[in-house]
């Protein structure tokens, strides 16, 4: 069995002999340029159009990451890129859920608590306790929920916060409300306090959170964007921030990355910015993640994690 690697910034040794170790039979090479020997699975990152294009003999493509915008996105342009019948799979977890409730959780409460209204108050030397928050008050809602948006809403749920999901199809996870579909979205914003965004990118999700959808929250709202940039207008949350609409936002992600130095952004005490690390790959829980879906392959069984071209996630 051979296998390519190719990722612009992992340690390419570190997966080649992981790899190695968790499929002995398996031959793991990183791909160079020129390189069009056969093989029978692809691990990749914003791989190169010639690395995959051709490869009809591929068994599996896996993305080195858990959303496949970009990898779909360059599809679009080279669609030579993922030879037909070939499957395309993601990365399900493989410890980015913990991440994404670290990242949620710890923010939720920051908010909860009026962490940011005393850090404004020791600002000015002020020692002025405030009102309490309720939890009933404090009704979360997250936008997607799949593999890290439901693993985020039944952490948050157990915090005794109210808390809804929105999805496609409906969902049954502990202690949260499901709403699914274009028809509940307004249902499941109305009392919204919190906003927690886990879409995927795809063409129905891109630039949903607008000062349309803002103004459905509640009054003095939250929002945090963990998926994707392009599904914020930027320029929608900062007017929402400067009317009160919006109380404070948490932004990992930005329609550029980089965020350029001049975006105001930066600059607006009520937004928070990570540098798109809420949650990362680790490497080694996604070998193993990846070595048990190519075992299921070659055992002619169905794995989970493959991307569904036709929703584009
Ligand atoms: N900032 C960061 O560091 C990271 C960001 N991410 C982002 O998080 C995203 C989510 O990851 P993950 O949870 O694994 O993805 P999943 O595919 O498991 O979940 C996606 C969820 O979005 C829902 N959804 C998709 N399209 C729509 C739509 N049009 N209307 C309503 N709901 C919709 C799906 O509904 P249904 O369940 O019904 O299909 C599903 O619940 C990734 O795509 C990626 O962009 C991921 C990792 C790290
Ligand atoms: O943003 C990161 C990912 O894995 O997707």
């Amino acid at each position: 069995m051979d296998i390519i690697f190719h990722h612009p910034t992992f340690n390419a040794q570190q997966w080649i002999e992981g790899m190695q170790q968790k499929l002995p039979e398996a031959s793991v090479r990183q791909w160079q340029p020129g390189d069009n020997q056969p093989a029978d699975y692809a691990l990749v990152w914003h791989p190169p159009v010639e690395m995959l294009s051709g490869r009809q003999e591929l068994k599996g493509v896996f993305a080195l990451g858990a959303g496949v915008d970009s990898i779909l996105s360059k599809l679009q342009a080279h669609p030579e890129m993922l030879p037909k019948g070939v499957p395309l799979f993601r990365l399900e977890d493989t410890g980015m859920a913990l991440q994404m409730q670290e990242y949620a959780v710890s923010q939720v409460l920051h908010w909860f608590r009026r962490f940011d209204d005393y850090q404004a108050l020791k600002q000015q030397a002020k020692w002025q306790p405030l009102d309490d928050y309720h939890h009933e008050n404090f009704t979360i809602g997250v936008l997607g929920a799949g593999v890290l948006g439901g693993k985020v809403a039944e952490s948050l749920a157990a915090w005794g916060f109210p808390v809804r999901c929105w999805s496609r199809s409906k969902k049954d996870y502990h202690g949260v409300t499901s709403y699914a579909g274009a028809e509940q979205l307004d249902e499941f914003l109305n009392g919204t306090r919190v906003l927690i965004n886990l879409l995927p990118n795809t063409p129905q999700t891109v630039g949903i959170i607008n000062s349309q959808l803002l103004n459905k929250l509640a009054d003095g709202a939250y929002v945090m964007n963990l998926a994707r940039g392009v599904h914020l207008i930027e320029d929608d949350l900062l007017a929402a921030l400067d009317s009160g609409k919006v109380k404070s936002a948490m932004l990992d992600v930005f329609a550029k990355e980089p965020l350029p130095e001049n975006s105001p952004l930066w600059k607006h005490p009520r937004v928070a910015i990570t540098p798109h690390l809420a949650a990362v790959t680790r490497p080694e829980e996604a070998m193993v993640y990846i070595a048990k879906t190519i075992r299921q392959i070659e055992n002619g069984e169905s794995p989970g994690g493959q991307v569904s071209l036709d929703n584009g996630y």
